[in-house]
């Protein structure tokens, strides 16, 4: 997709000017005739980098570029100035700006000064994934359910013990296992996951065991299985409920006798793994029902951790939700948003199906779309999945419920829509006062966004709705929307929307 510019200038030659230049270099451009236009055009809409203009009637560039800073800390400005004065170009670099360009503008002094911005840009955004992927593994909670999950790590971690880690999908059973291998002495070896119920049964033996060349079709070349490939280290099965009888068996000898062969292989290999399970599964009942061999259980039960849904253990919401809201806002470019007690009402009385998962996809929307800087009642209410939530009474001032309110109805997804798209027009010209009528479908037609920009607006909420709806998972969001996954992929990036924290 490529990189949209906002062009800020009160003088409409130069703004058509510019906006011709940077689209035959193969930007994007939006264009707004003042300050004020300009704070809302970037609070609509993903824009990458801002050129703007010092002086301009209304509200000058300076102060412009101050709100815009507050608004979008991460946003990168580039100030334009034919009266540039030294002292202005300081200023400008004080209050945030990333570069100053002279009037007139030298064509190829603008495309060198957004090229780098946007590079250093890009560098800081892989920055700060990274971040979030390490702070992944850390485990928020200090319930009384999470206090015994750490107390069973800290003693279990050290052991070569097997451990079985159960509950519901999105409860942090895998967090667990990554926790018990960082504090294992196997912590600077491999820890290697494999989820049993993603690979298609006649695949799971070459997955764990690995394969020899020519051993069935498509197999062109020596692979390593995961437990090779685990050696020394932690081999994470996860969903092991799923994995098929005949491959209980060959897991059954690895585990007792610690040797393998490849697929197609004569050759014995010695290996040394912990292994580390998972299941959403009542084993139990899968023994009973002859689907789980009894032995296989007894040999990765040593240790049982159970990881309790988010429902039974409400007492960690608030400190799951600042966590991960600081992060969203933080990945987003977001000052910090606070939440309301009434918001953190409503998400409280809320169940969770898809559990901790769930709770950071809804909060990551929160930062998205919550204009802020504090979380109200409604942001929560429109927030969470219609028919769901839990109509809890507003709270009065002093913290306690007022009088019971009637049970509201959730609004309509029509009302969500509107509610959630974005304000703002992209052009300088003001909005006309009177908004279109709904049309029969519920639908209301907005005069200041083009037809493109509207159907890309519906676009955007149906995705996100389905993606909050299979908690974060594309390949299933795709499958409801009838869509090729790659299709789907390519739908969400030019849509400027991203992946998230799901995770496979
Ligand atoms: N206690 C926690 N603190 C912080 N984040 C958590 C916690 N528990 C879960 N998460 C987050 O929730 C998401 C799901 O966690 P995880 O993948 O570990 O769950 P899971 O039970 O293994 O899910 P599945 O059964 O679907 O594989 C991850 O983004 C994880 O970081």
């Amino acid at each position: 997709m490529p990189a949209s510019v906002l062009i800020v200038d009160d003088e409409k030659n130069i703004l058509l000017t510019l906006s011709q230049s940077l689209q035959l270099a193969g930007y994007q451009t939006h264009l707004a005739s003042s300050g004020q236009v300009a704070l809302d055009v970037v609070s609509a809409r993903p824009v990458d980098a801002v050129l703007m203009d010092v002086k301009m009637p209304d509200m000058d560039g300076l102060t412009a570029l101050a709100r815009l800073t507050e608004l979008k800390p991460e946003l990168p400005v580039i100030m334009m100035s034919g009266h540039g004065t030294i002292d202005t170009a300081v200023k400008a670099t004080q209050l945030g700006a990333r570069d100053f360009l002279e009037k007139p503008i030298a064509r190829e002094r603008m495309l060198v000064a957004l090229r780098n911005v946007l590079k250093h840009q890009a560098a800081m955004e892989e920055l700060q994934e990274l971040r979030a992927q390490l702070g992944r593994y850390d485990m928020v909670g200090s319930g009384p359910a999470m206090q015994r999950i750490f107390s069973l790590i800290q003693r279990t971690a050290p052991s070569e013990g097997r451990v079985l880690i159960t509950g519901e999908n999105g409860t942090g059973k895998e967090l667990i296992a990554r926790a018990l291998h960082q504090n294992s002495r196997r912590k600077g070896q491999p820890f290697v996951k494999l989820n049993c119920a993603a690979v298609p049964h006649e695949l799971i033996e070459s997955e764990l065991f690995g394969h020899e060349k020519g051993a069935f079709t498509g197999a062109v070349s020596v692979r390593r299985g995961k437990f090779e490939l685990a050696h020394e280290g932690t081999l994470f099965l996860d969903e092991i409920g799923d994995m098929p009888p005949a491959m209980q068996a060959k897991l059954l000898r690895v585990l007792q006798e610690g040797e393998l062969e490849r697929v197609g292989g004569a050759e014995t290999l010695k290996v040394d793994v912990r292994v580390i399970a998972a299941t959403n599964k009542n084993l139990e009942k899968e023994i009973a029902a002859g689907r789980f061999r009894e032995d296989l259980y007894y040999r990765i039960n040593v240790v049982q951790i159970h990881s309790p849904p988010l429902r039974e253990r409400r007492e960690d919401l608030p400190d799951l939700i600042n966590t991960f809201l600081g992060e969203a806002c933080a990945k987003n470019g977001r000052r910090p948003l606070t939440l309301s007690p009434e918001a953190l009402a409503v998400m409280s009385a809320y169940d969770y199906p898809g559990n901790v998962r769930e709770l950071r996809n809804l909060v990551e929307r929160l930062a998205i779309l919550c204009e802020g800087p504090v979380i109200s009642r409604t942001d929560a209410l429109e927030l969470l999945p219609r028919g769901r939530a839990v109509v809890v009474p507003p709270v009065v001032e002093n913290g306690t419920a007022a009088v019971a309110a009637p049970p509201s109805p959730m609004p309509s997804e029509a009302e969500l829509m509107v509610a959630a798209s974005t304000p703002a027009p992209a052009l300088a010209t003001p909005a006309p006062t009177a908004a279109p009528a709904p049309a029969p479908t519920g639908f209301r037609p907005r005069v200041d966004r083009t037809f493109r920009e509207q159907v890309e607006d519906a676009e955007r909420e149906i995705i996100l709705h389905v993606l909050a709806h299979t908690h974060d998972n594309v390949t299933e969001a795709a499958r409801i929307l009838d869509l090729e996954r790659g299709h789907f992929y390519k739908k969400m990036k030019a849509l400027g929307l991203r992946r998230g924290q799901s995770e496979s």
